[in-house]
């Protein structure tokens, strides 16, 4: 894909449904009884890896156009898999169906494709087996493949060293099989959909700063979702809008949770030009329509109990700090090492190649920006939040950025090209 220096965006637009609530909606509603109906389901490639999973293990989900419908089976209605489970590119996928493979009757492979089968499991095996839970990994390295055998589960309180809400979230699905009060404490609040959704779904699960608990053998009762927009996906229109000169662009329901909304935190406290109109709920999730304004955009710092509620937008954040003034310092980032791709290594490559001052730190990096950035041909590496981060970096620079392997899209925003497109006149 070629991007070229844009002239200024324009428009409405509404980006595709939260990843994680679609992947959440998706498991909850294969355990819950009777149907669910989900609405603006994202039908990414993570979350059809998460409908084949359940697909695969008896659950029918019908994929209609204006929704989809899982035909749940109860919290022990899941059937032993024929094949081994595939998650994909999915790290959501293969975390929290873990938690939930650990209280099955039965044993399952689950892996997923080679960016995978890289990342850490450790951080899952080790509460799943304090929980009485049989998971090894099959290359012996910590990782994908993961042999499950079903085990009945106690209850435990993890102090979970990693702000995580896989990591959170795989123990609150496998506390669901075990009797009695399970509960992860994290340093700083990572996302709470988990927490939210099995609520909804008639779980008893409370939340207290940091730590959230659940009691086990819930009855889950289908319920219809409505998934909002994806902040995630709208960080990229966002960061469009402020940093092409003459921009104006609303996008509408997107979600605003705020264990998600850091983004706009950091926009405020670059001077950015952003409204949010128009505020409701879908369910248990805060919404509403953003619009936002070319401005010009001063330093920050990016740290501490902010990181996990922007993990995913640390990206397209750095490049919006390589065009303000000042020097950005983006701290406690070292999570971004073990994503898709290594990303702090890659922003500070590709950055750097578009003509960036950028120094890369232990656990992040500090960005000098103001300098003008210049087009450049950069690899996404298969990561889809690369492609998208930097075909916005080519938006705003001088001359002509070519994005390679750009189809990684696919991953959690299918029309991305397509969407900036039509706000785009160039
Ligand atoms: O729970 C989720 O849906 C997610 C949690 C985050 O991962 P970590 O829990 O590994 O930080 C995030 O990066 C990922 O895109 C989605
Ligand atoms: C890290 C991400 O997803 P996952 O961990 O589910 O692969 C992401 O979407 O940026």
């Amino acid at each position: 894909m070629i991007f070229k220096k844009s002239t200024p965006l324009r428009g409405e637009l509404a980006v595709p449904g939260d990843k994680s609530i679609s992947h959440r909606a998706v498991m909850l509603g294969a355990l819950a009884k009777g149907t669910t109906s989900v609405t603006n389901f994202l039908k990414g490639a993570d979350c059809l890896s998460t409908i084949s999973c359940f697909e695969k293990m008896g659950i029918e989900i019908e994929q209609l156009p204006s929704e989809i419908l899982i035909h749940g089976k109860g919290l022990h209605g899941l059937n032993a898999p024929e094949t081994i489970l595939d998650a994909g590119n999915s790290g959501t996928t293969t975390r929290l169906l873990s938690g939930i493979l650990a209280g099955q009757a039965f044993c399952t492979t689950l892996t997923g494709d080679a960016s995978i089968q890289k990342r850490p499991m450790t951080r899952i095996i080790t509460p799943l087996s304090q929980m009485g839970g049989k998971i090894e990994s099959l290359s012996d390295n910590g990782c994908a493949p993961l042999k499950i055998t079903g085990h009945p589960l106690k209850p435990i309180h993890y102090l979970s060293p990693v702000s995580s809400a896989q990591v959170k979230s795989c123990v609150l699905l496998a506390g669901m099989y075990a009797d009695g009060i399970t509960k992860v404490t994290e340093p700083y609040l990572s996302r709470n959909h988990s927490e939210l959704m099995l609520r909804s779904f008639g779980a008893d699960v409370i939340s207290e700063g940091t730590t959230a608990a659940i009691t086990g053998n819930p009855v889950l009762e289908g319920q219809n979702v409505i998934v909002p927009g994806d902040i995630s996906s709208a960080a990229y229109f966002i960061a469009a809008g402020l940093l092409i000169p003459g921009s104006e662009i609303l996008i509408k329901d997107v979600g605003i949770n705020p264990t998600r909304d850091g983004i706009l935190k950091v926009c405020a406290d670059m001077g950015a030009d952003i409204q949010l109109l128009n505020k409701r709920e879908y369910g248990k999730e805060p919404v509403a329509d953003i619009l936002v304004k070319h401005s010009e955009l001063k330093a920050t710092v990016i740290e501490g109990a902010l990181i996990p509620t922007l993990i995913d937008e640390l990206p397209m954040l750095a490049v919006m700090a390589a065009f303000a003034q000042g020097t950005t310092v983006i701290r406690d980032a070292q999570e971004l090492k073990v994503k898709e791709s290594n990303r702090l290594d890659i922003i500070v490559q590709h950055l750097s190649a578009m003509g960036a001052d950028i120094i890369p730190t232990e656990d992040g990096m500090e960005i000098h920006g103001g300098k003008p950035l210049k087009g450049a041909v950069l690899d996404s590496y298969m990561d889809h939040r690369i492609a998208m981060s930097f075909a916005v970096a080519g938006m705003a620079a001088d001359g002509e950025t070519e994005i390679l392997n750009a189809s990684c899209v696919d991953i959690s925003y299918p029309e991305f090209y397509r969407d900036m497109a039509a706000i785009s006149a160039s």
